[in-house]
Parts: C-alpha cells; sequence; structure tokens
C-alpha cells in the first residue's frame, strides 16, 4: 500500500475509533469529535474520499456577493490588513457566508494555486456538509470560534492545513459571514484567533456605521480612555433617541444577551440621560466623553453621542477604510501646523495624538522637496511599497502648503467599484443614473477646488477614466454626470501608486500622456525596513495605543527593531495595537508578538533568552563601564529617564538611543 494510502487509512480509523466507538484521544476536543460524527452519520461523508467542494457558477456566485456586498465591503480592507500583518505567503484570509460559499479571499499567488487542488477558491462551498470538518464550515455549524488543525479535517487530503476561523455578526446581532485563516505554516492558534476576533470586530463596527449613516453613533466605555477604540460599546439610535443597533461590546457592558434586548428601547431606559442631552454634553466637552450613568443601577461610563455620519463636517478624505479609532486621529507634520479642522475629528482621548513621524534623513529630504515644488503647483507622484505612508505624507505635505486652509480631498481609485469612480471623481446632477442620490452630488474634483485632490492607487484607475482625467488636469473643468456644464476647478494634485507606473504603462495599461501629468515630480518613499527613525516612529505609535514607552521589555523591543516589516508602517501599526491589546496593561514582552516570533523564530529565542538571563550581550570593555555607569546613574534618578536626560545634558531620545546601543532596557531589569 502507498504511504498515502495507508495515511488515508489510518486517518480514517481514527475517526471511526472516535465516532462510532467512543475512543477518544487527548488530542481530539469535543468540537472536533462532533463535527465528525455529523460528517459520517448526518452528511454521509467517506474521510478516505477526495474532497470535492461544490464551486458554484459565475452567477449564482455574484448572486451571493451581491446579498452580502456591504459586509465584503467593510471586510475587503480589513482583510488585506490582517494578510499584511500575518506577512506568512503560505497562508489565506478568506470570508464565507453562512453557508460556507467562499465571498471574498486575500493571498499570495502561489498559495492560490498550490490551493486549487483542494478546492480553496472563491465560489467553493466550504460548509461542512461539502467539506467535511474544516475552519470555516464547523465554524458556522458550532457558531462559535474555532481552530483545526491538520489532521482534525474530516478529510485526510486537508491534513497539510491548519484553519482558524470566527463567526461575524450583523447589527441585529446574527451570524452573517465566517471570517477565517488557512495556512500552511503553524501560527499560534491562540493568537490568532485573537487578533481574528478582532479583525471581526473592526468588521462589526464599520457594518453598522455603514447601515446606520442617518442614525446617531453613541460610543461608551466605563474606561474613557477605551472609548473610541475597538474595545468602545457602541450603540446606534435614531433621533428620538431608540436604539436600533448595538455592538458586541456594548452588549456586553450593559449585561444582555442580544440585541434584541435593547433594540427598540430609548436611550433614557438605559443611560440616566437623554439623547439631546448627550449630544449637547458631548458637543460641550468637544467631543470628549462625559460621565454617564446607567439608568438602572449605579454603574458609570464615559460616552461620546455624534450626529449622524452625512451631517457631522465632510470627511475630507480621510484614508479609504482607516478603522474608525484611526479615523480621529490628529496627523500632522511634525513641527508643522495641523491639517485645517475640515477633515479631522477630536483625537482619541487618553491616547496621544499620533504625530506623522518623519525622522529619517531620506523622508526629511523628500518633504522639503515636496514642498519646495508644490508652492510652484507642481504635481507629485508618491510611490513606494503598501503601507510607508503615502497619504501621510500627502497630508503633511498638503499641511505645509500655500493651499493648507482648503480642503485635503482624498480617493482611492483601488477601492471605489470601477462603475462608482466616475461618479465619485466627477459628481453627478439629480437623476443622472439608477441609484443616483435625489439631490445629485458633487465629485471629489469639486470639492478639492482650493485645495489639494489626493488621488491613492492611482495604478488602478481604469483606462477609460484615465482620458476623462487627463482632459480635467488639461482644462481644469469638471463637467458632472447628466450636465453639459462644466466647472473651473483649482486644485494641487498629488497621486500615490505601491506599483510601477513606468511598468503599466509598458504594459499598456495606463496612459503616458497621464503618467507624465501626474508625475511633475516623483518621490520614492523608503520602506520602514530602511528607515532610521524607526525607533522614534514605535515609540510614537506605543504612545498612541496607550503604552507608555517604558511598557515594553528589551527582548520585544528587539523583536520590533529587526522585523522586516513586509507591510511596513500599517503592518508595525497593527501589530502594536494587537500587542498592546494582549499584554492588557502589562509590559509588551515577545509573548505578546506572537506572529513576529512565528515568523522569526531564532531572533525571538535569543531574545527571550537574553531576557531571561537579565543579561546585557558580551560588550567592549570601554562599552561595558559606560553601561555601568549609565546604569548607576538610572538607578540613583528612580530610573527616570527624562531626569537623567537632564542630568546628562541629552535629549530623551539621544538617552533612549545610547540605552538601546548599552542594551539597557527602558525599564528597570526585574529582581532575580
Ligand atoms: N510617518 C508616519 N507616522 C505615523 N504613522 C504613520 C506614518 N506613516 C504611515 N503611518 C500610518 O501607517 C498606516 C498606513 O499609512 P498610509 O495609508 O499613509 O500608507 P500608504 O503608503 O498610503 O498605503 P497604501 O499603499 O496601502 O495606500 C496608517 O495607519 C498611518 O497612520
Amino acid at each position: 500500500m502507498s504511504p498515502l494510502l495507508h495515511e488515508s487509512h489510518r486517518h480514517a480509523d481514527r475517526i471511526l475509533d472516535v465516532v462510532a466507538r467512543g475512543a477518544r484521544d487527548d488530542h481530539t476536543s469535543d468540537v472536533v469529535a462532533h463535527s465528525w460524527a455529523r460528517c459520517l452519520n448526518q452528511y454521509r461523508l467517506d474521510p478516505r474520499q477526495p474532497c470535492r467542494p461544490t464551486v458554484l457558477s459565475r452567477e449564482e456566485l455574484s448572486s451571493q456577493r451581491e446579498r452580502l456586498a456591504d459586509v465584503i465591503d467593510c471586510a475587503r480592507y480589513e482583510m488585506t490588513t490582517l494578510y499584511q500583518q500575518l506577512g506568512d505567503p503560505e497562508s489565506a484570509v478568506v470570508l464565507t457566508n453562512t453557508d460556507g460559499v467562499i465571498l471574498h479571499m486575500v493571498t499570495s499567488p502561489e498559495f492560490e494555486r498550490g490551493a486549487l487542488p483542494l478546492g480553496l477558491q472563491v465560489g467553493a462551498v466550504w460548509s461542512e456538509a461539502e467539506a467535511g470538518t474544516n475552519g470555516m464550515g464547523t465554524c458556522v455549524a458550532a457558531a462559535a470560534p474555532i481552530a483545526v488543525r491538520l489532521d482534525e479535517h474530516f478529510f485526510t487530503q486537508l491534513s497539510q492545513l491548519t484553519c482558524s476561523a470566527v463567526p461575524v455578526y450583523d447589527p441585529a446581532g446574527e451570524m452573517c459571514a465566517v471570517l477565517d485563516v488557512t495556512s500552511r505554516s503553524q501560527m499560534p492558534q491562540q493568537h490568532l484567533l485573537v487578533l481574528l476576533g478582532m479583525t471581526a470586530r473592526m468588521i462589526e463596527n464599520r457594518l453598522i456605521d455603514r447601515r446606520f449613516r442617518d442614525a446617531h453613533p453613541i460610543h461608551f466605555h466605563s474606561r474613557p480612555e477605551f472609548v473610541y477604540t475597538l474595545h468602545e460599546g457602541k450603540l446606534v439610535v435614531d433621533h428620538e433617541g431608540q436604539v436600533l443597533a448595538a455592538n458586541r461590546s456594548a452588549l456586553f457592558q450593559l449585561g444582555l444577551g442580544s440585541v434584541r434586548e435593547v433594540r427598540r428601547r430609548r436611550l433614557d431606559e438605559i443611560f440616566q440621560t437623554t439623547l439631546d442631552d448627550m449630544l449637547e454634553r458631548s458637543q460641550r466637552a468637544s467631543f470628549h466623553p462625559v460621565v454617564t450613568y446607567r439608568a438602572n443601577a449605579a454603574h458609570r461610563f464615559f460616552a461620546v453621542a455624534r450626529l449622524p455620519a452625512h451631517e457631522e463636517s465632510p470627511r475630507g478624505g480621510l484614508p479609504d477604510g482607516e478603522a474608525p479609532a484611526a479615523r480621529r486621529v490628529v496627523l500632522p507634520a511634525r513641527g508643522g501646523p495641523a491639517p485645517g479642522g475640515h477633515a479631522l475629528g477630536p483625537a482619541a482621548p487618553a491616547r496621544a495624538p499620533l504625530e506623522a513621524t518623519f525622522g529619517d534623513a531620506r523622508l526629511q529630504s523628500h518633504l522639503a522637496t515636496a514642498r519646495r515644488v508644490i508652492a510652484r503647483g507642481t504635481p507629485l507622484l508618491l510611490c513606494g511599497e503598501t503601507g510607508v505612508g503615502k497619504e501621510v505624507f500627502a497630508r503633511a505635505v498638503h499641511a505645509g502648503s500655500p493651499r493648507l486652509d482648503g480642503p485635503f480631498v482624498a480617493i482611492n481609485c483601488a477601492s471605489l467599484p470601477e462603475n462608482l469612480i466616475e461618479a465619485e471623481l466627477f459628481g453627478y446632477r439629480a437623476g443622472a443614473f439608477t441609484g443616483a442620490e435625489r439631490r445629485g452630488r458633487r465629485g471629489k474634483i469639486a470639492q478639492a477646488d482650493g485645495g489639494t485632490l489626493f488621488l491613492d492607487e492611482i495604478g488602478d484607475m481604469p483606462l477609460a477614466l484615465q482620458a476623462r482625467l487627463l482632459r480635467v488636469l488639461d482644462e481644469r473643468m469638471v463637467t458632472p454626470l447628466g450636465t453639459d456644464e462644466a466647472h473651473p476647478v483649482d486644485f494641487q494634485l498629488l497621486s500615490a501608486s505601491h506599483r510601477a507606473l513606468p511598468q503599466l504603462v509598458a504594459e499598456g495599461r495606463f496612459r503616458e500622456d497621464l503618467y507624465y501629468r501626474l508625475a511633475g515630480i516623483e518621490l520614492i518613499l523608503p520602506p520602514l525596513r530602511e528607515r532610521s527613525d524607526r525607533a522614534q516612529l514605535i515609540r510614537d505609535l506605543l504612545a498612541h495605543e496607550g503604552a507608555p514607552q517604558s511598557a515594553i521589555s528589551p527582548a520585544a523591543w528587539d523583536l520590533l527593531m529587526q522585523h522586516p516589516w513586509p507591510g511596513n508602517v500599517r503592518q508595525l501599526r497593527h501589530v502594536l495595537r494587537s500587542g498592546v491589546a494582549l499584554a492588557d496593561g502589562q509590559t509588551l514582552t515577545p509573548e505578546h508578538l506572537p506572529l513576529l516570533r512565528a515568523l522569526r523564530p531564532h531572533l525571538a529565542q535569543a531574545a527571550e533568552a537574553e531576557e531571561a538571563a537579565g543579561d546585557a550581550p558580551a560588550l567592549a570593555p570601554a562599552q561595558a563601564q559606560e553601561r555601568q555607569a549609565l546604569l548607576d546613574q538610572l538607578e540613583a534618578l528612580r530610573w527616570n529617564v527624562s531626569q537623567v536626560a537632564k542630568e546628562l545634558g541629552v535629549s530623551r531620545n539621544t538617552l533612549y538611543r545610547r540605552m538601546h546601543r548599552l542594551h539597557i532596557p527602558v525599564t528597570p531589569p526585574r529582581a532575580a
């Protein structure tokens, strides 16, 4: 018998043993055993047969996708971010509906090719009845987060995969989708489930915002620093103050079991306050959380009530798809003026506002060049890997430009459905097409009048639109859809792409004349791994996440400093955010950076060994002396870094750099 066949029989025997004879080994959890039983008894599957999930026809798939179009839209960005954060080309982030149909998948072309024979593709049905025990199908069946490892899969053929999956709930509290990571490599499952859970919550919060644009969002938490974060409770209420939907954290904090228990209740039945009162107090406190009490108990919360999204000041092009908490971040250029109040709400309370860090020499010189050329109205094209901060850089350029009092309008050409880009860019008059808003709409180009228009992912703009854009750039006039009237517009043009436009031009996918119009000057922003200000950036981001810089262990620090960061600053932000959440107020250690550990095991082990020993690696004698002297000084001033810096007459940053060079942790080493 071939080894493969032998393996298949052994696997099948084990399943039969567990299901039919009740022989349970230590490795088989109840959830998996119950799923195996369903596969054998209910769906009549045979583990030795090849797994061939049905693949829906194009029409069927598009009707399934249509039904969950807004969920897919809300998930798309978060899935890409999660994939970048995992940094593992041997994995896929997958979204299914509750019938197990794969609706959207983010993965590498290699993994996609390799997984195709296993039936892992968009349109395939991964319900338990089709694909046996697996992350997606079993998550639906068990209505709970689950990890299905290797030979826990029902079909032998799938036993090279590990899947972790969590349910995604709609605003009514019903499971509407499953978010899954399927991988060939061994990632730490518990941590992966935490990350997946966080991503699912972000998707759910976005979905609430999306479906209740006309309602008032109420953000609350029992601790003010958690308002506007992923942990916040969120209710949406109509103009009468009646609850329409709630997120999971809101239910948990209010001690409720389901959305049904809170729906249609008025705000004053939940808190000792009315909507009008809460709105008024929130506005007076500049949208910082105000104390509010539970209606039927002395429980205290901090809350902010906001106007419906469309009544608030225009977004002014906040990064498309940015997490809600990040939307409220103030990101002015360091030392430069804050971008005019038109775009951004207040900074999240109790967190350091996030300032863009541009300490790297190359970035500083680019910024200076950009500001110089922009003063002459030259169009600027920003290139660089995804997540390097092209939009952040563009905002900083705008903030230092003569048009800083005008709007900054960003549009992500990759995230808009092709049929909407035109309407979004040029606007339309009332009734111009089916689904158009009644009053018509001003396009983004017209909105940017007097300010800056930032076209992100310009390489993804369809060819037909490139011609229209070119005309606008030449004539500086826009003609909304459904009209013949052209209006003059005056804006500074910035655009960005992570793809090499010259290559797209060579492939005939991008107009050469447009490329030259956009790239009056072209700047390539450096990837994070090449930036000399990494340490500063990590400190700033940690402070913004509410973790003071002293709360990180040297081993974790090294791990962060040495990671290659394929997803750049965006990936760093997400790793730090989940790390701080996992650390839950304790010192951040490599333990809380599981994905970096999983991907860089040697480095992590070395760092851990070093941390466990509490010793610095061998230093030259002069350095060892310098280290000891500094340690003594730190000890004498009780590790008050600011004081020590003052004593030494250097800045705190210089002192931190020195400590890092001498392998001195930012917190006192633990007592033996
Ligand atoms: N210099 C910086 N200081 C602080 N945060 C930054 C900086 N640069 C980028 N970020 C953060 O990193 C994330 C990604 O930034 P941004 O969207 O500007 O990148 P991008 O290069 O435009 O990405 P993409 O190519 O995917 O459009 C954002 O959360 C942003 O706030």
